[in-house]
């Protein structure tokens, strides 16, 4: 039996911060798991080291689901993004555990492959829509079949996924929170605008995507679908704050533009109104902050059931360790949709190495035993924390509005 013998929480800040968490077992083995959650990384952080690794030591790496409920119902204090993303941690490096001691990539223990490689959507963004539209071409041309795109609002300084660099997006951008401002008429004014353009300019052999990260009310929302439909958007992401399911229900009786949401979701428990009510087309939630790939199966197969396909968030305050987690869950899934992917950086790509792989749009995680990816240790150790907030928003006369 491999006995966990040890735990270690690994906080390394390669241009951003990320938690990892390393579990070891008595006959040498290790396993990996991303336990980041972006903005409160100090809180999973503590929790790990002070509430759950002592629970750990002495266990059996194999049995992952029996380890699952000990963590989810022995804490009595259920859910929650620092529980579920602490959860998700240990079960993570679990799968990755017991595809090294099978020899065989975690995939395989899922099922097997489900597909031959799992399509993922690009970034595209810029100031103006034409910078937009040019940064979407950059990503045809590097094959991506998918293109999220996102523009500046004339009259608003920033907004939500519109970048500074032209590669790299970090929105957790400063020692206290960043104060944006956001007008939703102005906003609701330029999308359409954005998406007629793009289908003018990349035509029709290109899903294209859109955040509304949370800003609108349901109504806003089912105008702004409306709007869009013209345009076959492939997904309106988030639409509207989730934590009333019923709320999405006002946003399906106006359009037929799909709908997205779920990366802030972190169980079964926040998605299973707008599940079994078909109130959504794609669900969003990824391994790190929805309880690891033994949770994720779960709302998946609930999914299923309702022909809502899985769209695993991918931003890149997800660390290397989530993505191969997620590649390896995006390939085995019979419901798969769809893999959001947001490079990191080399800085961040050489403190946690890995074997997946990028090609014509789509990905794959590799042939590795376990997860195919790890942490540099020694690097990760010359890259100090370093607090940093996700931005906050106010309307145009102070209030403050979701960001
Ligand atoms: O990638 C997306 O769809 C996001 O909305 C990114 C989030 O803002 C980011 O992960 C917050 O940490
Ligand atoms: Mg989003």
């Amino acid at each position: 039996m491999p006995r966990i013998t040890a735990a270690r929480v690994i906080v390394t800040c390669p241009g951003r911060n990320f938690v990892t968490l390393k579990i070891e077992c008595n006959d040498g083995t290790t396993g990996v798991g991303d336990a980041t959650l972006n903005g409160r990384e100090m809180a999973v952080a503590s929790y790990l080291s002070d509430h759950v690794v002592p629970c750990l030591v002495g266990r059996d790496a194999h049995r992952i689901e029996d380890i699952w409920q000990y963590l989810y119902k022995g804490a009595y204090w259920r859910r929650g993004p620092v529980t579920m993303t602490a959860i998700a941690a240990v079960d993570t490096a679990l799968w990755d555990i017991k595809g090294k001691l099978a020899g065989l990539p975690v995939y395989q223990l899922l099922g097997g492959a489900a597909r031959d490689s799992v399509m993922v959507y690009g970034h595209a963004n810029g100031a103006t829509i034409e910078d937009t539209i040019a940064a979407a071409r950059d990503y045809q041309q590097q094959g991506y079949k998918a293109i999220r795109l996102q523009c500046g609002i004339p009259g608003m300084a920033s907004t939500y996924g519109v970048s500074k660099d032209r590669f790299f997006y970090e929105p957790a951008d400063a020692d206290l929170p960043s104060e944006n401002v956001w007008s939703t008429s102005k906003y609701l004014r330029i999308v359409p605008e954005l998406f007629k353009a793009a289908r003018e300019a990349l035509g029709w052999d290109v899903h294209l995507l859109h955040d509304i990260h949370h800003r609108l009310t349901p109504i806003e929302a089912g105008r702004l679908g409306k709007d869009l439909e013209p345009y076959r958007p492939f997904w309106l992401e988030d639409a509207t704050p989730a934590e009333n399911q019923d709320a999405f229900r006002l946003i399906r009786q106006h359009t037929t533009s799909p709908l997205a949401v779920g990366e802030v979701f972190n169980s079964i428990w926040d998605c299973k109104g707008l599940i079994e009510n078909q109130l959504i087309d794609y669900i969003r939630n990824t391994v790190v902050h929805a309880g690891g790939i033994t949770h994720l199966r779960r709302i998946a197969a609930l999914a299923d059931l309702y022909q809502i396909k899985t769209g695993c968030h991918g931003a890149t305050d997800l660390s290397p360790v989530c993505m191969a987690a997620a590649l390896h869950f995006d390939l085995s899934v019979p419901n798969f949709g769809i893999q959001e992917y947001m490079r990191h950086t080399p800085e961040t790509d050489a403190v946690f190495p890995h074997a997946y792989r990028f090609a014509n749009g789509a990905m794959h995680p590799g042939d590795a035993p376990g997860l195919g990816v790890d942490i540099d240790e020694d690097l990760a150790a010359a890259h100090d924390y370093k607090r940093a907030f996700l931005p906050v928003n106010r309307l145009e006369d102070g209030t403050m509005h979701d960001w």
